[in-house]
């Protein structure tokens, strides 16, 4: 028996909603697989334990997260407790950084049953590799004077060993896909770092001549995202611009709810993190109609971390048909609640389950 344990940490808002949705569904698939076990031991850490300990998370809590396999986060934040940066930096980010996960996969495609906002979407299916570990995100700067002197600085860091890495993990991706990566720049207005990104996109791309590439600045690769998305294949992108480009693909998509992530840790070190695009989406919090897709999702992309591609490929047909016979959730259209739509999803795991037994039975009739 493979088991895997699993760190669930819901966090804040809607993730307290979706996490255990998708659990209960990645409990369901393990069934299916029959010699695969999931073991989710569940942390409270969130801005409401910030409240009661003045962190987000214990001292120990890297110390106690690296023990398992992966982590599977819903979202963090709760404005009316504690500011975003705190409870982001606390946690979310703490946790990519100390433990290597220094890229972050966000694919966009369409969905069955799942409208896009675009009229002419076409069969949009693309990927962003996001450089998880510095770029725009960084701690140096700092504040100083006061009211009309106030100055705030903000330094971006640009080191050619994760950008490079980056732009490894995009194109050997998409040797695997569509053989095409497009570079986001922004070295017409950004002129220190982005020219750098560009040079060193170049360098790298030598090394893969089977694959075309092109690059776009940002504002302009923006607007492609709406009028051509069926045009891209993989998406290299600093930490800001993927950020903003995957909450776009979310919205092409039909919701930031559907859109699925991972943070991986590509040294082995340390364990990947597993964690939907959207924020705690605070303004449908404990309605009970969070999209739980983006969260499932995320385990489907778990799943294949671990080696367990074709169930992972199971799960997102399975979501596929739901959403196509029209259990949608008022975010993509429709009026189902998260338990309705993760109900239906299980239903049908529990009845490819059981045909597939029947069919098993059958053959074995037949000889
Ligand atoms: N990775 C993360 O944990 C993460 C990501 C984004 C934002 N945040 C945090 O979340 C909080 C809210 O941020 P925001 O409002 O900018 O973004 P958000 O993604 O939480 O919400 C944006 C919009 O999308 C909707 N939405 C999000 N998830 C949904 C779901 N599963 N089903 C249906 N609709 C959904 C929301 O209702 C809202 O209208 C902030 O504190 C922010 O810092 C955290
Ligand atoms: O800025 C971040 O990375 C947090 C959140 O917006 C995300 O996309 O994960
Ligand atoms: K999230
Ligand atoms: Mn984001």
């Amino acid at each position: 028996m493979k088991t895997l344990k699993i760190a669930n940490i819901p966090g804040d808002g809607v993730g307290k909603e979706v996490v255990p949705a998708a659990t209960e569904v990645l409990h369901a698939i393990a069934e299916l697989h029959g010699n695969l076990k999931f073991e989710f031991t569940e942390f409270p850490w969130s801005c409401e334990y910030y409240l009661e300990h003045n962190v987000m998370m214990p001292e120990d809590g890297l110390e106690t997260l690296k023990e398992f396999d992966a982590i599977f986060l819903g979202a963090v934040g709760n404005l009316e407790l504690v500011p975003d940066h705190v409870s982001l930096w606390g946690m979310l980010i703490k946790i990519r950084r100390e433990f290597e996960q220094v890229i972050n996969i966000r694919p966009a495609k369409l969905l069955k049953g799942v409208r896009s906002p675009l009229v002419n979407p076409k069969d949009f299916d693309m990927m962003v590799v996001r450089e998880n570990s510095e770029g725009e995100y960084s701690s140096i700067g700092g504040n100083i004077y006061k009211d009309e002197d106030e100055i705030a600085i903000q330094n971006a860091v640009f080191s050619r060993k994760a950008s490079e890495r980056a732009m490894r993990y995009a194109f050997d991706l998409a040797a695997k896909r569509g053989k095409h990566v497009t570079s986001a720049t922004k070295s017409n207005g950004i002129i220190y770092s982005m020219p750098f990104w560009d040079k060193v996109f170049k360098e790298v791309s030598k090394d893969y001549p089977d694959i075309k590439t092109d690059s776009q600045h940002i504002d302009a690769l923006a607007a492609f995202f709406v009028t051509h998305p069926d045009k891209f294949d993989v998406i290299v992108a600093s930490n800001l611009f993927g950020d903003i480009l995957t909450d776009l693909g979310a919205a092409i998509m039909g919701s930031v709810g559907i859109a699925p992530a991972a943070n991986i840790n590509v040294n082995g070190k340390y364990p990947s993190m597993f964690e939907p695009v959207h924020g705690s989406a605070p303004d449908i919090i404990g309605k009970g109609i969070a999209n739980p897709i983006g969260q499932i999702w995320t385990a489907k992309m778990m799943l294949d971390h671990f080696g367990e591609e074709e169930l992972g490929s199971t799960l997102l047909d399975i979501v596929e048909s739901v959403t196509n016979d029209g259990f949608l959730t008022p975010d993509i259209g429709g009026t189902n609640t998260t338990k309705e739509v993760t109900d239906e999803i299980i239903k049908r795991i529990k009845n490819y389950k059981a045909a597939a037994v029947t069919e098993e039975t059958s053959e074995v009739a037949k000889v």
